[in-house]
């Protein structure tokens, strides 16, 4: 805490007198001088002599300049003075401009030059000028206006010169190095945490600090020219008696203390101790009077308040407590951590919150104060959003310990095995185009993406009649249908090039991670942007593009294993990422290392810095959204941005940007996992897909004799109807609702119901492996990885 009376004194007030110690009058007040003062810098005087050329008054200058020890450089021309200004290692607190042959040198431009130079405004800038110059009214105004503080004549008398320069220094010079040491003690003084306000000896405010505003809940102009009692609503009149203006001779100045009933915009009229100072400015009569509000620390683990004034105020805070309060000390210990934080320079919308609770803590029943209480204490949790798997009570092991995989990235031991790269298959070598398969399927191909913005389109279907390069061509498609390529003011061949070059990096071999999921997530999200566009939402073009080019990359260069598996055999992107969302820095880092690396596939070249900036900001956002482990953390935020009604004219753009951050991760969050809502047999496939991998990961886990992440996705046993109940009811359902209030899309809870009943269906006739389920798909209805397939079987 700042303590008045033994450190800083408020600039303006204590350090206007310029004194250098031996410089000290003899007839300056004790009281003033005793006070601790912050004194000027002692300068080494750099001077700058503008000077088109050297003649014998450039010298006589200069000597002058050396007789008061300036440190001089020279500059010829304007261009020559900003370059010093600027370049230059030196700061130059005394300028010198020949203003004697205007042909030569423009003493007023170079002026204003240097004023508009950053640093300068507190420069001492002199024109030597002819006599006749000095005695033109309009001559000097000019030069005045333009930012010069004083004119000298010229004169071949160096004593003369010497005199003037010495006056020039003592005043000037000296005068704007306090007001620059002013600058940093207002500084200071705005960025402490104390709470301080001036006053006129009339209680008039003449200043709060950043602090102070804070306290008040005002915006730190405001209280200016107000009187205090507008905020210290205690009756004053003991403390104006007190504080009357005194003649501070011999006396030492009078601190007043006392309890305070300080009210603010945000704040309810609350006791603070207050302690005030009366300062002479000007004679020895009491000008102005420094408050100074304490605001209760709290010491760590500590209810007790802990400030350095402690001592003196603690009855007086402890007296004006209200009988409301008396419910116990966290009570207490609340109120001051709430106006703690009030005080403070920094406000986050939990700040906010938590004054509101406490507020709302004053006036309430003590039950309703233990609920406040508990709701207070939970605030305090970091991770206010993470589910603790002890509140999701599951009766199958098996939605139990995928749920559990998923969202709490649990399993993840710390192995002592040294690292095995060859489980981790490598990315693919890039394919060739087949121009001639690509033909023939063309017709095919273009009768299928017809339907691309259907939520039945047949992704399987199509991923056979591309020969498994869907994304190529679905990206294609949508992004012409979204205009990327014009937003992005790239050419197509560009983008051809780039979703081949993506496509090859998912690994074709992943049972579910490849690039048909990823085509499968931008379809989704071109089906939700076209949504947006029919309930009259929209989003900015280059937002959409972001959002299209993260579904597509999303998943890049997946491994096929989950992010606790790597962490677990020491993989080396576990290393590189710290164990911590291993995967979707990898897809985000891999894409744009990709994409940059070759203009032929640099998708962003023609875009603007600032653009391509947000682009990445967006693109890498949605990525790091996908981790299932903040699943809830995301999911809980929009719910409570976007929980309500919906008012389906509000334009997305002009959403707030936080909020417009929530809905962006939420639609590739949705997407990602939207398979449960897809007709009933891509659901089925889906769902055989992934159990697929899970389970190839098993048995590696078991034959490298590693941590088995989900031991119940053993491809003997595991239920697959059971993994989706889990998996449906858990993990997709309540976003599902959430993202149709949002969006309006009912047939993704219809699809969901039919299948959840489905899959409840299968679980009670014994259906378990993938082999059952494939059976029980409808008799002969062909399933997609024996290469048929039959929409009309939806
Ligand atoms: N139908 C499903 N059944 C079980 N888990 C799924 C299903 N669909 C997606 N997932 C999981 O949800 C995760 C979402 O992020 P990933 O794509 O990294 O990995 C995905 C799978 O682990």
């Amino acid at each position: 805490m700042l303590a008045l009376e033994g450190a800083v004194e408020i600039p303006g007030i204590r350090i206007s007198l310029p004194y250098e110690e031996e410089e000290v009058p003899e007839e300056l007040p004790e009281a003033v001088y005793l006070l601790p003062t912050v004194v000027a810098p002692k300068l080494a005087l750099k001077g700058l002599l503008v000077f088109s050329k050297e003649d014998k008054i450039f010298h006589l200058v200069q000597q002058a300049c050396n007789r008061r020890e300036v440190d001089i450089s020279i500059a010829r021309t304007l261009e020559a003075t900003t370059e010093k200004l600027t370049t230059g290692p030196d700061i130059y607190h005394l300028i010198v401009i020949d203003g004697r042959y205007p042909n030569f040198l423009d003493a007023a431009e170079i002026a204003k030059a240097i004023r508009l130079t950053e640093g300068y405004n507190c420069a001492t800038i002199v024109a030597l000028v002819k006599r006749s110059f000095f005695e033109s009214d309009a001559t000097m105004t000019a030069f005045l206006d333009a930012g010069v503080n004083t004119c000298i004549v010229e004169c071949y008398h160096l004593p003369y010169l010497n005199m003037e320069l010495k006056q020039i220094i003592s005043t000037t010079v000296k005068h704007y190095s306090i007001i620059s040491t002013q600058e940093v003690l207002y500084t200071a003084l705005n960025r402490i945490k104390d709470v301080l306000i001036i006053t006129d000896n009339k209680f008039v405010i003449q200043y709060v600090n950043q602090a102070a505003a804070h306290l008040l809940g005002v915006l730190q102009k405001e209280p200016t020219k107000k009187h205090l009692s507008e905020y210290f609503v205690s009756d004053l009149t003991q403390w104006i008696n007190a504080l009357k203006p005194k003649d501070l001779t011999g006396d030492k100045p009078l601190d007043f203390a006392g309890t305070v009933l300080i009210k603010g915009k945000t704040l309810e009229s609350t006791s603070f101790p207050v302690r005030a100072r009366q300062l002479a400015c000007y004679g020895r009569i009491t000008t102005h009077l420094i408050f100074n509000v304490d605001v209760p620390v709290i010491s760590q683990g500590d209810s007790s308040i802990a400030s350095s004034h402690t001592r003196d105020f603690r009855g007086s805070f402890a007296a004006a407590r209200r009988s409301s309060d008396l419910k116990g000390i966290p009570t207490e210990s609340r109120r001051a951590s709430a106006a703690k934080l009030a005080a403070m320079p920094l406000e986050a919308p939990i700040t906010k919150i938590i004054n509101l609770l406490s507020q709302l803590h004053e006036n309430c029943s003590t039950d309703e104060a233990h609920l406040i209480d508990r709701v207070l204490d939970f605030l305090k949790y970091e991770s206010l959003y993470s589910p603790q798997m002890k509140d999701i009570q599951m009766e199958d092991p098996i939605a139990t310990e995928l749920i559990g995989a998923l969202i709490t990235g649990s399993n993840v031991h710390s192995s002592r095995r040294s690292s095995n790269d060859s489980t981790i298959r490598t990315a693919v070598t890039r394919p060739t185009a087949s121009l001639i398969s690509t033909m023939k399927a063309a017709p095919l191909i273009m009768d299928s993406l017809k339907e691309s913005l259907s939520w039945e389109f047949d992704i399987f279907r199509f991923e056979k009649i591309t020969e498994k390069r869907p994304l190529l061509y679905l990206g294609m498609e949508i992004f012409d249908k979204f205009k990327v390529f014009t937003s992005m003011r790239m050419d197509q061949t560009v983008f051809k090039n780039w979703f081949l070059a993506v496509e090859s990096r998912y690994h074709a071999q992943n049972a579910y991670h490849n690039s048909t999921h990823a085509a499968d997530v931008l379809q989704a999200i071109g089906v939700f942007l076209s949504h947006f566009s029919k309930k009259e939402m929209s989003m900015d073009c280059l937002e959409e593009s972001s959002a299209l080019i993260a579904a597509v990359v999303h998943d890049i260069d997946h491994p096929g294993r989950s992010s606790a598996y790597l962490c677990n055999s020491n993989n080396p992107l576990a290393i590189l990422y710290n164990d911590v969302t291993v995967l979707e820095n990898h897809h985000a880092a891999y894409f744009f290392k990709l994409t940059l690396c070759d203009d032929s596939v640099n998708i962003f070249k023609n875009l603007e810095p600032d653009i391509y900036k947000s682009m990445r900001n967006i693109i890498i956002d949605m990525i790091l959204a996908t981790e299932m482990t903040r699943h809830f953390e995301h999911l809980a935020k929009f719910v409570s941005v976007f929980g309500g009604e919906m008012n389906c004219n509000k334009e997305i753009a002009a959403i707030e940007e936080d909020s417009a951050l929530l809905m962006r991760r939420m639609l590739i969050k949705v997407a990602d996992v939207s398979n449960p809502s897809r007709p009933y047999l891509f659901c089925v496939e889906w769902a055989q897909r992934i159990a697929e991998e899970y389970f190839q990961q098993t048995e590696e886990e078991k034959t490298q004799n590693m941590p088995i992440v989900m031991p119940m996705f053993d491809r003997c046993t595991c239920s697959i109807p059971k993994s989706q109940i889990g998996f449906i009811e858990y993990i997709v359902m309540d976003m599902l609702l959430a993202w149709d209030n949002f969006i309006d899309m009912p047939e993704l809870i219809t699809y969901t119901r039919n299948n959840l009943e489905m899959w409840k269906h299968l679980e009670e006739e014994g259906v378990r492996t993938i082999a059952d389920v494939k059976r029980s798909c409808c008799y002969g209805l062909p399933t997609y990885s024996n290469g048929k397939s039959n929409s009309n079987a939806i």
